[in-house]
């Protein structure tokens, strides 16, 4: 066999694979072959933030539009009659995606199986208070859920902690699930990354899906640094640095940074309440 009659066949075979692969895609998209459901459990689920994002997470908001969920939700006992109007909800709602519920004040029952937790379950801060005065009460939570996910849960689970101080909650639990992976453990700053973006977005009159880039640095707490410094906005044509469309560098350095670092704090003063959709939307972000 010459050298070109080689060069043929490997053409021609190359292009039977390529087609071979192109029917078989064409046939699987008609097949509608369906993704295994994934189980994400949210303990506090009947609390403000867990009635925000379980049917966020129903609705394909956090693991997509063609994902199946299982559901998971955990509270404890006195939270129990609610937990279980919560789940006739989830069941009225008739979402598509939600492939089962499991409603629980037991936590192992809770842990069993998950692929994604949402640690929401816990206290509150009230006005005037920092997240850390909320630490005595909910660190405790932790150590005793660590355990029950490492224990329980499917390996490689992923988990967020969205409880205050969250930070320290995420630290508390690593400590005490050593075989999840560290890598997989991690707490909600996204919400502090978002209200930055919002600021921005509302301060330059830009959509907020056009900003880019900012940066949390430090904890969920009021010390935390929001950074624009490698910011852009895109602006259709360009990626303009956002220092430059803001012109006000001492914006930027005093009244921007306050109003995120203290968004969590305004909020409770508005609403009596802390955040909620807000942080339920933002744990979808975080986890997508
Ligand atoms: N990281 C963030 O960005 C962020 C944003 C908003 C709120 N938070 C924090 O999230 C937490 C929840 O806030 P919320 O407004 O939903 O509070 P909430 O009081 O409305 O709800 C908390 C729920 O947790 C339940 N709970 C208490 N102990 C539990 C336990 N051991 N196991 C399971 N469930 C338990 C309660 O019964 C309640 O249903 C708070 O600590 C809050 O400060 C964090
Ligand atoms: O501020 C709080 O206590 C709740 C939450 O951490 C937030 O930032 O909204």
């Amino acid at each position: 066999m010459d050298h070109l009659e080689l060069v043929e066949k490997v053409v021609v075979v190359s292009g039977c694979l390529y087609l071979s692969w192109m029917i078989i895609r064409h046939i699987s998209s008609f097949l509608n072959v369906e993704k295994e459901p994934i189980t994400v459990l949210v303990t506090g689920a009947t609390g403000q933030i867990g009635y925000a994002l379980v049917p966020m997470i129903a609705r394909g908001a956090m693991l997509g539009p063609d994902q199946p969920v299982i559901l998971h939700m955990l509270d404890i006992q006195p939270a129990a009659e609610a937990l279980k109007g919560v789940k006739m909800e989830l069941v009225d709602a008739a979402f598509p995606l939600l492939r089962g519920i499991v409603a629980t004040t037991d936590v192992v029952e809770a842990c069993k199986g998950v692929n994604i937790a949402i640690m929401v379950g816990g206290f509150p801060r009230n006005k005037g208070m920092e997240r850390k005065d909320v630490m005595s009460k909910n660190v405790s939570i932790y150590k005793a859920q660590a355990s029950a996910l490492e224990k329980h849960a499917a390996p490689n689970c992923k988990v967020l902690v969205v409880a205050n101080p969250a930070n320290t909650n995420a630290l508390i639990l690593k400590e005490f699930a050593p075989s999840i992976p560290e890598k997989n453990i991690t707490c909600l700053t996204r919400l502090d990354h978002n209200r930055a973006l919002g600021q921005i977005s509302e301060r330059i009159h830009v959509h907020v899906g056009d900003v880019k880039n900012v940066i949390i640095w430090g904890n969920h707490s009021s010390t935390q640094y929001p950074d624009v410094n490698h910011a852009t906005v895109n602006t259709g044509t360009a990626h303009k640095p956002v220092r430059e469309l803001v012109g006000d560098d001492n914006w930027l350095k005093t009244e921007f940074i306050t109003t995120v670092q203290q968004r969590g704090a305004a909020i409770i003063q508005a609403r009596k309440l802390s955040s909620a959709l807000s942080a339920a939307s933002s744990a979808c972000d975080h986890i997508r």
